[in-house]
């Protein structure tokens, strides 16, 4: 093992490394709440300042993954489609396997330009993460319960405000709502059994409505829709946690343009299209696992400097006063500032830890395993 990967395992690196993310995440969610009364005097600009400072907050993730733990993030897609990446609004439908699976996702909004933008249809657990739950809700995020009855209407209403977003963003759907786990799988194809659905390997039963919904929602305005399905080189189990420890991981990720109107308007078709195109990516999945590549040709973006730059320029403005404080702490020599410095330093990694099992597989949630309403129209 190297000095660089000796370091990036120490639990000292990690903490700074949280401690650089919760304090300046924490500081730009205070900017978000001042730029509150400007969405009454002018919405558009309100918007396209929170895209940036959104932009603060997700690139330090990504600047973890592309810089930090060194992951190669491969693209496999039609050359003639490439161009349009980033410069178009898109429905991304990605497969929810890995527990980084979001954070490739942003990697490649970052490389495209589009990630302080981008949108997801999320839980609305995630609303309530500090940081990022709270930077969401000024990105005007759509959150769902993972209840139709009440989702419906909620939902629409979040995409109909999105018509008018001033820069181009990608909204991502999984469509399969939940991680993937075998016991969700089984409970998955047995709905599928049940409606008469052919089974599907390496994924579940994709959910319809919120797919739909969307595409009524944003038909217009986005152009179309980038399926993609991602895995990693060599069975690799990627974690949050082996990015903080600095290990390196293969992403691929296989994308289609596929044009908004070849999408059908009537619901059940639409069903219908969704179901076939999980299909499709459960034959990718295969291939990828006899091959080790997906079809197509390897198109692949470069990482740029940002996401580093605005990762150092922020540990460079929450380290410097911490430095201070800790030089004074220690130069006073008081033992009661210096139990409570271990106190708010065991307080701070606790809550990160609480944060980052946000993202493990381990601690999904029992949805898609509870009883099945087989008709809830
Ligand atoms: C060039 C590069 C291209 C791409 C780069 C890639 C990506 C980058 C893009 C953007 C990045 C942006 C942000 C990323 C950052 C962070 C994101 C992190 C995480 C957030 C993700 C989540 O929170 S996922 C969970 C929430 N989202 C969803 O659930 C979406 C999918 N769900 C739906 O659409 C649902 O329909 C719903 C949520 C709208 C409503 O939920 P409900 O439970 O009420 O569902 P349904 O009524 O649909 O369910 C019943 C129907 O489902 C059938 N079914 C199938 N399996 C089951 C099962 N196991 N149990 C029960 N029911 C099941 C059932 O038969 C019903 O069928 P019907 O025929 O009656 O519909
Ligand atoms: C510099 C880096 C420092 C480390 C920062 C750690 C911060 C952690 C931020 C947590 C972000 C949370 C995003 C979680 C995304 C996710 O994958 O959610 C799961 C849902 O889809 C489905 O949930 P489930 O039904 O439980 O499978």
């Amino acid at each position: 093992m190297g000095l660089l990967q000796f370091l990036k395992s120490q639990f000292l690196c990690h903490l700074i490394m949280c401690y650089v993310f919760l304090v300046s995440g924490l500081i730009v969610n205070l900017i978000q709440i001042c730029t509150l009364p400007l969405w009454l005097v002018s919405k558009q600009l309100a918007r396209k300042i929170n895209i940036r400072l959104a932009y603060c907050i997700a690139s330090q993730m990504v600047a973890a993954l592309e810089w930090w733990s060194g992951t190669e993030c491969t693209l496999y897609t039609d050359p003639k489609r490439y161009p349009l990446y980033g410069k178009e609004n898109a429905i991304v439908v990605l497969n929810h396997t890995f527990e980084i699976d979001f954070l490739c996702g942003w990697t490649f909004c970052e490389r495209f330009g589009v990630l302080g933008s981008s949108k997801v249809l999320a839980k609305r657990e995630l609303a309530y993460v500090p940081v990022i739950g709270w930077m969401w809700y000024f990105l005007e995020i759509v959150f769902c319960k993972r209840k139709w009855e009440e989702d419906r209407t909620t939902v629409a209403q979040s995409l109909q405000k999105l018509r008018d977003y001033p820069e181009n963003y990608w909204f991502l759907l999984f469509c399969e709502g939940t991680r993937f786990t075998p016991k969700k799988h089984q409970f998955s194809m047995q709905i599928a059994e049940s409606k008469g659905l052919p089974k599907l390997k390496y994924h579940l039963l994709p959910r319809t409505k919120g797919f739909y919904v969307t595409v009524q929602n944003l038909r217009g305005t986005a152009a179309a829709i980038y399926d993609s399905t991602l895995n990693f080189r060599n069975n690799e189990v990627p974690t949050l946690l082996g990015i903080i420890n600095g290990k390196k991981y293969h992403a691929d990720l296989y994308v289609r343009r596929i044009p908004l109107e070849s999408v059908p308007e009537d619901e059940a078709e639409c069903a219908a299209w969704l179901h076939k195109l999980y299909q499709e990516k459960d034959g990718f999945q295969e291939q990828y696992a006899q091959t080790g590549h997906f079809p197509g040709p390897i198109m692949s973006p470069p990482r740029r400097p940002w996401s580093l730059i605005n990762w150092l320029f922020w540990s460079c403005v929450v380290l410097y006063p911490l430095g201070l404080l800790i030089a004074q702490m220690l130069s006073s020599g008081s033992v009661l500032t210096i139990a409570a410095a271990v106190v708010v330093c065991s307080a701070v990694s606790m809550g990160m830890r609480w944060m980052i099992g946000q993202t493990e597989i381990d601690k999904s949630s029992n949805y898609g395993i509870k009883a099945a309403p087989l008709n809830n129209n």
